[in-house]
């Protein structure tokens, strides 16, 4: 387990400090416009906590990755986080000019700013260890500026990106209330032993952090249930006419030439234990949902957006026999209503059985609150995908083990 340090002890040491604080602030993205999410709220509670008592808070976080749509200035993101605060975040389009320096400079005390888009400097995303991406023009620069540095990201925490990794080397570091509450609640998990079935339901867009953990963890997981981009990618495998790009789409191929191997490897080794969708749901010529099983298909002409019925139901009993439930990851385009079934299929069951659950990824814990969903009635709700489920299979997240390991040299 790592020991870090929390708000705790940075409040009996720090006054009106300059704080560097890493949120994860890593949205969805709608026609332009930035989704709220549970990480705002989350993480405005570590921000008000800091401004409230005075200090200064320097707001860091990304959004996106450089070549994708949703790769965006974070000039949005501020207003949003506001919206969560009793104060306004002042953003800042600059990363670490001298507007950003000098903006610091002249922050007062219980003033929020929040920099612009951390991966669009170059240092961010160089591919260094922690010890060379302290030593980085990125890090230097803000360290100068600044007191102390705050890392809420636990949902980034398994990137070793520079400004994840490079502070706890140069500035006095502790964990926000988000790192902390999220790494007590997924380390416990890796660590829990269930006498019943143990299901994981695992979907959403990121296969690659899906498929390369499925085998790690698959000692502990009696059932996995797979849909999203995950599932089709198994049922090409599988040798599906599916689980591939068609017109615009970008989310198959790549990822198919990156994981085939795996894909195949883990579908030999663990078949038994993989539920592959049944049925699948795409947009009709009506703009209606319509569904076709898998053995009607001949071709994918048209991209599949949601697992269907028939699959929902055979998902929901599998949840229903379950002693605890993890999900990773969305079944279907949840955002769409005619595309909700699946995602919400499976937490509508486990939210009336009484199981052990965690729901983790970013975009598919909105899915509770956006179709009424009590949180409540989830163990835990995790904003947090990779991150979570690498917790999962108790692998270390790099910006975790910086954080509790390392020590500036100046108080070495
Ligand atoms: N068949 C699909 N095609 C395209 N996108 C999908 C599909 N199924 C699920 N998704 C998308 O997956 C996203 C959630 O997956 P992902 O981003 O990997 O997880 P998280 O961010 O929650 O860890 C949702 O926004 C949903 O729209
Ligand atoms: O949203 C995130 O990851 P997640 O989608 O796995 O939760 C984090 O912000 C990391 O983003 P990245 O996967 O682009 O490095």
């Amino acid at each position: 387990m790592a020991s870090f340090a929390t708000l705790d002890a940075f409040a009996e040491r720090f006054s009106e400090a300059r704080v560097l604080v890493r949120l994860d602030l890593n949205s969805p993205i709608e026609d332009g416009t930035v989704q709220d999410n549970r990480r705002f709220e989350r993480h405005a509670r570590t921000v008000s906590e800091l401004a409230a008592a005075g200090h200064r808070v320097i707001c860091l976080a990304h959004q996106g990755r450089p070549g994708r749509d949703d790769f965006t200035h974070l000039d949005q993101h501020a207003g949003v986080l506001s919206d969560h605060l009793d104060r306004e975040v002042q953003y800042v389009d600059d990363i670490r000019g001298e507007t950003a320096i000098d903006a610091i400079g002249d922050a007062a005390p219980g003033e929020v700013l929040l920099l612009d888009n951390v991966r669009m400097h170059d240092d961010e995303l160089a591919d260094r260890e922690p010890a060379e991406h302290a030593d980085s023009e990125l890090v230097q620069r803000l360290a100068d500026a600044a007191d102390a540095y705050v890392n809420d990201a636990y949902s980034a925490a398994h990137r070793g990106h520079a400004s994840l990794v490079g502070f706890p080397y140069v500035l006095p570091a502790y964990a926000g209330r988000v790192m902390e509450t999220e790494y007590e609640a997924n380390s416990a998990i890796a660590t829990r032993e269930f006498d019943g079935q143990v299901t994981m339901v695992v979907g959403g867009t990121k296969a690659t952090d899906v498929i390369q953990v499925m085998d790690a963890i698959g000692d502990k997981v009696d059932a996995f249930c797979l849909g999203g981009i995950a599932g089709e990618l198994f049922l090409r495998a599988a040798g599906h006419p599916v689980g591939h790009d068609v017109g615009e789409g970008d989310r198959f191929d790549e990822q198919w030439e990156r994981n085939e191997a795996t894909i195949r490897d883990v579908l030999d080794a663990r078949g038994d234990q993989i539920h592959l969708p049944l049925d699948l749901a795409y947009e009709d010529e009506y703009d209606q949902r319509a569904e076709i099983t898998l053995w009607e298909i001949d071709e994918k002409s048209t991209p599949f957006l949601d697992v269907g019925g028939e699959t929902v139901d055979a998902y929901r009993d599998i949840v229903a026999d379950s002693e605890a439930v993890f999900v990773k990851g969305a079944l279907g385009v949840f955002e769409d209503e005619r595309f909700a079934d699946g995602t919400v299929g499976v937490l509508e069951e486990i939210a009336e059985t009484d199981c052990f659950s965690v729901v983790g990824g970013g975009d598919t814990s909105r899915a509770i609150g956006m179709y009424g969903l009590d949180e409540a009635d989830f163990s835990h709700v995790s904003i947090a995908g990779g991150a979570y489920i690498r917790a999962l299979t108790g692998e270390p997240l790099v910006a975790v083990e910086t954080l509790a390991n390392c020590r500036p040299k100046t108080e070495a």
